[in-house]
């Protein structure tokens, strides 16, 4: 049973999934007390937000259960996703489905604007009739600034162009062949701010974009332009805005996000050209549903189905590539579990080589399941997708990963190969159609071994009769083979065995094989006799 906690105004519709879900019990506040949080958040496995609650690192130490944020609307700049990342805590949030209300309330936000209609309607029922005081401007022919070409800025580019303003996008992704495709002009900042009447801004609030608007990027703006800010406060220098405001080289601003909300300082929000909505852009009814649809069925998708569509922390991949990666998944951790254990102690590098097919494939998350298979056998069930490269960095294991079309043999080969002080172990792997995944090699010598739960690794002279002695050892403490599997690198030189076993050997079976004559090396060797991404992620 997957328990959730939901601390915000989630709606109610949009969670039903998870209510009719009989492996999943939900908890719901609408607002919860920071205090109260930290006392219950232990007891769950999911916790869904939306901008209000603060996911801090403080309150994940306190959250030894919890295995999935999830943000019910896009922005997640109130969740701490490098905390949650470090501790292998998935973040997922709902990019999509707030996108029509957000671009709605901007264009409701731009018409305001331009019209003064919120002044000129408390005004009217304050039982004046002041229409000199409160004569607008038109959009018709006026340009348009957009910054942030992603979601919503494109929406409200296609809804302005409606309206024929002329519309200048900048994006760090915006492409002319893209711009053109919209009718718009890809423009950079400063060509925005010499050129606009209106601005809208559309990024998310990260290191780059933070005071974007400031006193400097103001100055160089049009007089009379109006700005708006439906995306995240912060973007805008509130204090620049003002004095832009006060300095009248600002028309008027439009503002739904805040510095600090709720807003301490209402200076601003009084000011006779700000109008201002507390946080509205994804409240209709219809987002609302849709984001709480949207991150239950993903809640539900990785728990239930071991499959994750889409999250903030870890490698976007589509869904016909998670279904072809998906036998490598396992081998890739099963062969990462005997290259360490045949190395005996912890990597300081460890190099990944994908041959062949696997060229053309998207194996961040193979990569991820090596990592984990190879940090899990020294740091046991704290190692998942999500925090395998923040502990590899962590523990300062030094990592290469390589892409070579040529296919070694195989129409698709791993390689994998773990360095520590001069000594190094290599263990490759293929997929083979119809058949299933195949150890194909451990360092020079060529096998062929379908990975078990339990391997036993002998290394050995390669002298008559050898093969039969270690197998009359076994059967005579009852230990069943199921494959044995020898390779050699010369005649009469060194070769190695691996054999795959019914259950453990006890110590002193093994003790008793390394004092057969001939015997270099015997390692008892244990997989985990499965890969799912639901053990990998939860
Ligand atoms: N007011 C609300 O209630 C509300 C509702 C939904 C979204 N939002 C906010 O709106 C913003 C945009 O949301 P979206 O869904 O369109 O996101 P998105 O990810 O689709 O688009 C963001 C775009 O910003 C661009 N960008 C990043 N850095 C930039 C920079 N330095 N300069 C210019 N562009 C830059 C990105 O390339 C991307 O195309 C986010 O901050 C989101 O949190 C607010
Ligand atoms: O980033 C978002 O999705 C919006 O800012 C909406 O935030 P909210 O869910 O708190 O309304």
């Amino acid at each position: 049973m997957y328990k959730v906690l939901v601390t915000d105004a989630i709606s109610e519709s949009g969670l039903t999934p998870l209510y009719e879900h009989p492996n999943f019990e939900v908890d719901r506040y609408d607002q919860l007390q920071p205090n109260k949080l930290f006392s219950i958040i232990g007891n769950y496995d999911v916790l869904i937000v939306r901008s209000q609650t603060n996911v801090t690192k403080e309150l994940m130490d306190v959250a030894p259960r919890l295995r999935i944020i999830a943000r019910a609307g896009v922005g997640v700049d109130n969740i701490d996703v490098e905390a949650a990342t470090k501790k292998g805590i998935i973040v997922i949030n709902a990019p999509g489905g707030n996108t029509i209300a957000a671009t709605e309330h901007t264009m409701a936000m731009l018409l305001s604007l331009a019209r003064k209609i919120p002044h000129a309607h408390q005004s009217t029922v304050n039982g004046n009739w002041e229409r000199k005081k409160y004569q607008g401007i038109e959009l018709y022919e006026k340009t348009l600034g957009i910054i942030g070409m992603g979601k919503i800025g494109t929406e409200v580019a296609k809804r302005a162009k409606s309206f024929q303003m002329n519309i200048l996008g900048y994006d760090p992704y915006l492409t002319e062949e893209r711009a053109k495709k919209l009718g718009i002009t890809k423009a950079n900042l400063d060509e925005i701010a010499e050129r606009s009447d209106f601005i809208t801004i559309h990024t998310p609030l990260i290191k780059e974009t933070k005071d974007l608007v400031n006193e400097s990027y103001i100055q160089k703006m049009k007089k009379g332009v109006r700005i708006i800010n439906c995306a995240r406060g912060g973007i805008i220098d509130e204090s620049a805005l003002l004095e832009g405001l006060h300095s009248e080289k600002v028309a008027g601003a439009a503002l739904d996000v805040f510095e600090q909300e709720p807003p301490a300082n209402f200076e601003l929000l009084k000011h006779p050209n700000v109008i201002v909505t507390p946080h509205l852009g994804a409240s209709t009814e219809e987002a609302q549903e849709k984001v709480a649809l949207e991150v239950s069925a993903e809640i539900i998708n990785i728990c239930e189905y071991q499959s994750i569509r889409s999250a903030v922390n870890m490698p976007q991949i589509t869904s016909e590539s998670q279904a072809r990666m998906q036998p490598y998944l396992q081998i890739g951790e099963q062969m990462a579990g005997i290259a360490i254990q045949l190395l005996k102690t912890a990597p300081e590098k460890i190099q990944i080589a994908y041959f062949g097919e696997l060229l053309d494939e998207d194996t961040s998350l193979l990569t991820r399941s090596i990592i984990k298979g190879v940090l899990s056998h020294h740091l046991s069930d704290s190692v998942n997708l999500i925090n395998a490269f923040h502990l590899l960095r962590e523990q300062g294991v030094h990592y290469q990963i390589q892409k070579e079309a040529s296919n070694k043999g195989f129409s698709n080969y791993i390689e994998l190969t773990l360095y520590r002080n001069g000594e190094k172990v290599s263990v490759a792997a293929t997929v083979l159609i119809g058949l299933g995944a195949r150890i194909v090699k451990i360092d020079d010598y060529r096998i062929d071994v379908k990975p078990e739960t339990h391997l036993l690794y002998i290394k050995h002279h390669d002298i008559p009769g050898m093969i039969g002695r270690v197998g009359s050892i076994l059967g005579n403490n009852n230990v069943n083979i199921g494959t044995m599997q020898v390779g050699r690198s010369a005649v009469g030189g060194e070769a190695i065995m691996i054999l795959t076993l019914d259950k453990k050997i006890d110590g002193p079976v093994a003790i008793e094989i390394q004092s057969l004559k001939g015997i270099k090396d015997i390692q008892i060797l244990e997989l985990t006799s499965g890969y799912t991404l639901e053990e990998a992620t939860l």
